[in-house]
Formats: C-alpha cells, structure tokens, sequence
C-alpha cells in the first residue's frame, strides 16, 4: 500500500508515524522546499520525500492533505488533474471542512473519490519536529463523506485510521465547522486576544509575566499556536466566527453589566453554571481537551532529580503521561507536574514518591 502525505508537518508528520513500519507500507513525503523534504526523511517519518507532486500521487492507496488550510483547494484541484490509481482515496486533515468538501463536489473524481478529515488532537506546536505518533491515540477524527460516497471507501479510511488509535465519527461539513468554530476556533481567539492584551500592559511594567501564574498558562498555551495555520483557519471559518464573536461580545457585556450592579449573586451563579457544564465534559481522553490526573512536588535543584523521580515510577509499573517543570514560581525550587491517565497511577504515584520524601500536592 502506498501513502502520500502532502505537507509533513505536526499533522502530516504525526499520521505518517502512525503508519510508519507497518508491513507492506510505503510511505511517500511531498514537501515544497528540498530542506524540508531531506528533514522529513532524515527524522525517519516518511520512507522517501519528493519535490514532484506527481511522483508523489503516482500509484497511491491514501493521499492525505496536510498543509495549512490556505494551501488545501489549490493541491487538491492539481491533484483531482493528476492520474491517480483506481480506488485511491485523497483525504485532507484540514481544520475546516466546508469549503474543502464544496471544491472536492464540483470536482470529477473518476475512480478515484475525496472523503474530508479532520484529527481532532493537536498542539501548539508545527513542523515535522513535533510530529508524534501518540498525537491521535483517543482523540476523535472527523470523516466528512458525502451522502453518494462509497461506504466502502469510508469503511477503508476507517481502518487504515486505526493506525492512529483515534475514534473515527462521521459529521456533515457545516455542521462540523459551526460546532469547531466555537470549541477550538473561537478559544484560540479568545487566548491570542487575552495575551496581547495583558502583554500591552507588560510594556509598562515588567511584573506582569513575572506573576503571570497557572490560570493565565492554563487558558493561553494555545496563544503560541502557528500564526500562518491559524490566520488560514479563522479566514476559512470566518462567517461562523463573525457569529461566535458577536455572541462572546454579550458574554463580556454580561460581566461588565454585573460588575457596574455589584451583581455578586449573578457573578457566582455565572462560576455555577460553567463549573457544572465544564466538570460533565467528557474524560480522559486526548486531543482537544485532555483529562488527566495531575501531582505537584517541589523539586529541589540537585542534577539527576528528574531522573530518580521518572526511573522510580517506571520500576513500579507506573505509566506518566506527561511531565512539566511549571515556571511560574521564581525564587523557589521547581515545581513539577505529573500527568497520569487515570486515578490508580496518580495515587499510586503519591504514595511512591512520598516513601521517597518528596512534597506531593494533588
Ligand atoms: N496544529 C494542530 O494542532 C492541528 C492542525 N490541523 C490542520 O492540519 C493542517 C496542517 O497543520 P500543522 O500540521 O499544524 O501545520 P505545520 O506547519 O506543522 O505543517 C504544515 C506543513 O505544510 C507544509 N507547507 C507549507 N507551505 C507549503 C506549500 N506551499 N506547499 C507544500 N507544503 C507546504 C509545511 O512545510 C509543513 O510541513 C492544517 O490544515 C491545520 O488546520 C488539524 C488538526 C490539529
Ligand atoms: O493544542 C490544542 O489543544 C488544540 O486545540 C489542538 C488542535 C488544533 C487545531 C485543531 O484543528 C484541532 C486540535
């Protein structure tokens, strides 16, 4: 089976480990730059990378788009131009999904067919570099077929999908774009505008990022997302956002207007509702939102801490999640988090690393 990933950054890269070494695969890179396409191969993502879109697409089982959104219609109408091999499937792993689909209708596809992707799990972070094949484990990945797609070719980007241990579920194009304009495209907004706002206060006094704590970290890690793959995205879903804006615009009405009134009984029961429908989201899962089960320890500043801390829940049989040495304190020793999956690790993590003395908060 041949696959051609059309742009090998964070996604592309990420869906290329997925199938990466699975017997009987090749895996083949486009890129634009040669630099970029020598950088895929060296990291070992993909089998070969090729300047030549045509190479690329010749004789392929998947072609998955993985360029930033801007970039999408024009490979695929040079693509839906190329000879492709009976059944393939080009998919694209774009954030929007309604103009993708509109082009790819008014597209012939011959023997060949478009199913529109869309992995709900990512980061901040770009680039090959940060590609992972953990990225999609339990995250949701949107398929957008048309209601004339071929089931069976939906079935087959299914099960080649499993390689990435993502939980596939159909939705239809615009309803897709409404509901991740407002859980994922409105949320970068809200964060990007929030940084710029406090960081134009910083300008004037330097304490602002010193006491910058967790609830500001919490809310705006995805401030320092790629500007070129979210300009594209916003511009692509702009009328669902014009809306989502005007909306979040009464939101902060709301709390100007209760703040004015001194409106005590209205601020908690606003804390009230968001607590109840926050605390129902769905858990421990990845992606968009992930639910974890986090510990604090102060971490002393000795060489090699890091190390006994990891090697010690490691030779309990203790799965760590994620790890992160948390900054926001200065002058004070480090204070690390450790994410597990569930409560049994998390607890028994505790109990572990305080037989070793070590401070732990939950
Ligand atoms: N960043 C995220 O967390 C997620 C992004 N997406 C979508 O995935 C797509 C890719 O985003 P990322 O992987 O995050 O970005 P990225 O910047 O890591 O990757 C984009 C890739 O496209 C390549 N590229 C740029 N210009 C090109 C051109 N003219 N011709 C060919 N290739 C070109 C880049 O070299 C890079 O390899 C976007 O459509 C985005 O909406 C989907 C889910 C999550
Ligand atoms: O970093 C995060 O938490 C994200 O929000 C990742 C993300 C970014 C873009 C998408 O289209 C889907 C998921």
């Amino acid at each position: 089976m041949k696959i051609a990933v059309i742009g090998v950054g964070l996604i592309g890269g990420s869906l290329a480990l997925c199938f990466r070494g699975k017997p009987d695969i090749e895996l083949v890179g486009f890129s634009h730059r040669q630099d970029l396409a020598d950088l895929c191969v060296e990291r070992g993502v993909v089998d070969s990378a090729t300047l030549s879109l045509e190479e690329a697409v010749q004789d392929a089982d998947f072609i998955f788009l993985s360029t930033p959104v801007g970039l999408l219609e024009t490979y695929l109408e040079q693509i839906n131009a190329l000879p492709l091999k009976k059944g393939c499937i080009v998919t694209d792993v774009g954030s929007t999904k309604a103009s993708i689909a509109g082009r790819a209708r008014e597209l012939d596809w011959g023997e060949a067919c478009f199913i529109g992707g869309h992995p709900m799990a990512g980061s901040e972070r770009s680039g090959v570099q940060a590609a992972t094949s953990l990225l999609f484990e339990n995250a949701y990945y949107v398929l957008t077929p048309e209601p004339d797609t071929d089931p069976k070719s939906t079935e087959a980007l299914t099960r080649l999908l499993e390689l990435t241990r993502a939980k596939v579920i159909c939705l239809e194009p615009t309803q897709h774009d409404e509901i991740v304009g407002a859980i994922s495209h409105l949320p970068h907004i809200i964060a990007v505008a929030l940084v710029n706002q406090i960081s134009g206060y910083h300008d004037n006094n330097p304490l602002y990022r010193t006491l910058a704590a967790g609830g500001f970290r919490d809310i705006t890690r995805i401030a320092s997302s790629d500007p070129v793959v979210w300009r594209d995205i916003l511009l692509n879903n702009r009328f669902n956002l014009l809306k989502l804006l005007r909306d979040w615009n009464e939101q902060v009405e709301g709390f100007i207007d209760q703040l004015e009134r001194e409106d005590g009984e209205g601020i908690s029961e606003r804390f009230r509702s968001a607590g109840d429908f926050r605390n129902e989201l769905p858990e421990r899962r990845k992606g968009a939102i992930a639910k974890t089960y986090d510990l604090y320890l102060d971490v002393p500043d000795h060489p090699g801490i890091i190390g006994r801390i990891t090697t010690e829940l490691g030779s309990r049989g203790i799965n760590l999640s994620n790890l992160q040495i948390i900054e926001s304190r200065e002058d004070v020793p480090g204070l690390m988090r450790l994410s597990f999956r569930d409560e049994v690790h998390m607890e028994r993590a505790k109990e572990s690393l305080e037989s070793l003395e070590f401070d732990v908060y939950v």
